[in-house]
């Protein structure tokens, strides 16, 4: 039998009238690096966070590591590790503290909390400045600093809603590195973001989200073989060799940017010289 980390079914979320994840399904098995892409605006942060336990879904139903989120909201949350939209640091702590703080949040003992909390910051790139307030830290920083505090406490699950923006690019290859090793050990990890070229090179499945509806969904190579078998039957768009190993960022495009084109972009906002 698959056993699948995360299973949501029929996922919703409504703000007011507007729907802004519509009844989604999705299943991510155990060990798999799955991305999940979307226009801005596509309902991918909504996702995560209800998938997380950071916000109610109007309906629908979640299981993370086969325990339902809703009925079990505290045994799940200490299994998942997070970084979510906005990442919610405390500025008036040094990093050190503030991994001391999640860390003994996660019931891990003070000696081990103290081992990982050295270690991370020293991974990181963090440990230089030992003094440095959070507040203080620049954007980069700080989502590093997120994404330590996410993975203390060794979390079989770990969910990064844009987990490369604003890190420079020594850190994103050691952050590369890290989520790897946590794949080769048995972890699962879903991950968000619009640089395309990284989901390509890490992510073993894809789903995109379009206007709060799941659109495509599958190992790379079965969403490359679709847009393949789409191209040729249509011959719609001229611009991609068919018969060419099509890149993630062709596939995503002809998935969800087939409505206006950059050649009908190059006609608008003809005064910007
Ligand atoms: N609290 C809220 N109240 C009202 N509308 C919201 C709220 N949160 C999200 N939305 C709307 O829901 C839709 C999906 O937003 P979401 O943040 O999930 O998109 P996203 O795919 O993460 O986008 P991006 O790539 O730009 O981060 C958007 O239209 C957004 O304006």
């Amino acid at each position: 039998m698959t056993s699948f980390a995360i299973e949501a079914k029929s996922l919703s979320r409504r703000f007011n009238a507007f729907t802004a994840v519509d009844s989604i399904d999705l299943a991510v098995e155990t060990g798999q690096f799955f991305g999940f892409l979307g226009p801005n605006g596509a309902g991918k942060s909504t996702t995560i966070k209800m998938l997380t336990g950071l916000l109610a879904p109007t309906s629908g139903s979640i299981r993370i590591l086969g325990q339902d989120l809703i009925s079990n909201p505290v045994e799940v949350k200490r299994s998942i590790g997070v970084v979510p939209e906005g990442m919610a640091l405390f500025g008036k702590l040094t990093a050190s503290e503030y991994l001391h703080f999640v860390g003994r949040m996660y019931g891990l003992d003070k000696r081990t909390t103290a081992q990982r909390t050295e270690e991370l910051l020293e991974f990181m790139s963090l440990a230089d400045q030992p003094k440095k307030l959070i507040a203080d830290y620049s954007h980069g920083m700080g989502k590093k600093l997120a994404l330590a505090a996410a993975v203390i406490h060794g979390p079989k699950v770990l969910f990064l809603d844009e987990p490369f923006e604003g890190v420079d690019a020594i850190a994103a290859g050691t952050l590369k590195s890290m989520l790897q090793g946590m794949i080769a050990r048995g972890a699962t990890i879903f991950l968000t973001s619009h640089v395309l070229e990284i989901v390509e090179r890490l992510c073993t499945h894809i789903a995109i989200i379009d206007r709060g509806h799941i659109v495509a969904n599958g190992s790379l190579d079965e969403l490359r073989a679709g847009v393949r078998t789409r191209l040729r039957s249509e011959a719609e768009d001229q611009t991609i060799d068919p018969s060419a190993r099509l890149t993630l960022e062709e596939i995503f495009l002809s998935i969800v940017g087939t409505e206006r084109g950059p050649t009908e972009h190059e006609q608008e906002l003809a005064w910007l010289s």
